[in-house]
């Protein structure tokens, strides 16, 4: 966590997120290429313009996944281009297995082929399927992000239920999460064990970032989800207390003018800019 809250201090606090997929690849791009190359390519275009204005990189594996053999090559590819120019990564795989098994998916994403800095995790199992990270949190200097309040609009059917005390069930969740985490804090004033908060859901937010002081979170849903940059703002802690992840924003932004083919990365950099200037005007409101 201090290596990625002296990234945030150096570049801002923006998570730019590569959810890459052949559907945005201008065909110029593509010739001649596998997949592989093609995804790869574009993710390159994207990191080497925007390395000095982001703090980390989310790796969306589905992107990938869902083009087999040829989409894990790119997936692969990129995390080693980003562990090779010493930048961060998220890989975005939302976990969750009984503790065997998750064992295995802490070794897969935290070494080997697939290493990436942080991972994320789903916690509905239960602690025993988060502990297994502990290993990889401690001796590899590791971080995980657990969804917490997620940002799609059925994050309320199971999230917000209530419970006997009418405490919706994420409070519990969240707790146990920091429980862990205060064991953890290193010089930054966070913890390996971080939160997913999705800044659309407007009215908890200020409650959330209250209760969970030590606790890194990722905030998706600023861009193409509309979220509210004030939300954002309120739970970055005086900007630097997460990362605000955009994807389609950032990768789609070039198709919004004429010579954007050519200007792919240019285009990027300019919006995640636009993004960090949008959430920090928020501090001089
Ligand atoms: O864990 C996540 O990253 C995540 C959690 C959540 O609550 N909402 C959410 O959108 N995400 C991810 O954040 C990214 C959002 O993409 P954009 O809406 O294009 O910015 C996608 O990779 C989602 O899978």
């Amino acid at each position: 966590m201090e290596r990625l809250y002296k990234k945030i201090e150096e570049n801002g606090f923006v998570c730019v997120g590569l959810d890459t997929s052949l559907d945005y690849i201008p065909e110029k791009m593509k010739k001649n290429k596998s997949v592989s190359e093609q995804l790869f390519d574009f993710n390159k275009e994207i990191i080497d313009n925007t390395k000095d204005v982001c703090a980390i990189y989310k790796v969306q594996i589905a992107y990938y996944e869902s083009y087999g053999i040829e989409g894990m090559l790119a997936y692969k590819n990129t995390l080693k281009y980003l562990r090779d120019n010493d930048l961060l990564s998220i890989a975005d795989v939302k976990r969750s297995d009984i503790a065997q098994s998750a064992s295995q998916y802490a070794k897969a994403h935290f070494s080997g082929d697939f290493e990436a800095d942080f991972m994320t995790l789903n916690p509905y199992m239960g602690m025993d399927s988060i502990s297994p990270y502990l290993e990889f949190i401690k001796n590899k200097d590791k971080g995980v992000f657990v969804l917490l309040r997620t940002s799609n609009p059925g994050a309320n059917d199971f999230e917000c239920l209530r419970l006997k005390d009418d405490s919706e069930l994420f409070y519990t969740i969240g707790d146990k999460l920091k429980e862990l985490n205060d064991k953890l804090i290193d010089n930054s004033g966070y913890g390996p064990i971080g939160l997913v908060v999705g800044a659309t859901h407007k009215e908890e937010v200020e409650k959330i970032r209250q209760r969970y002081k030590n606790m890194f979170f990722l905030i998706p849903g600023f861009g193409a989800q509309k979220a509210d940059s004030l939300n954002v703002y309120k739970l970055l802690n005086s900007l630097n207390g997460g990362v605000v992840n955009s994807s389609r924003a950032i990768l789609k932004n070039y198709l919004n003018y004429d010579d954007g083919e050519d200007k792919i990365g240019d285009y990027a950099r300019e919006k995640c800019i636009e993004t960090r200037k949008e959430i920090q005007s928020n501090g001089i409101l």
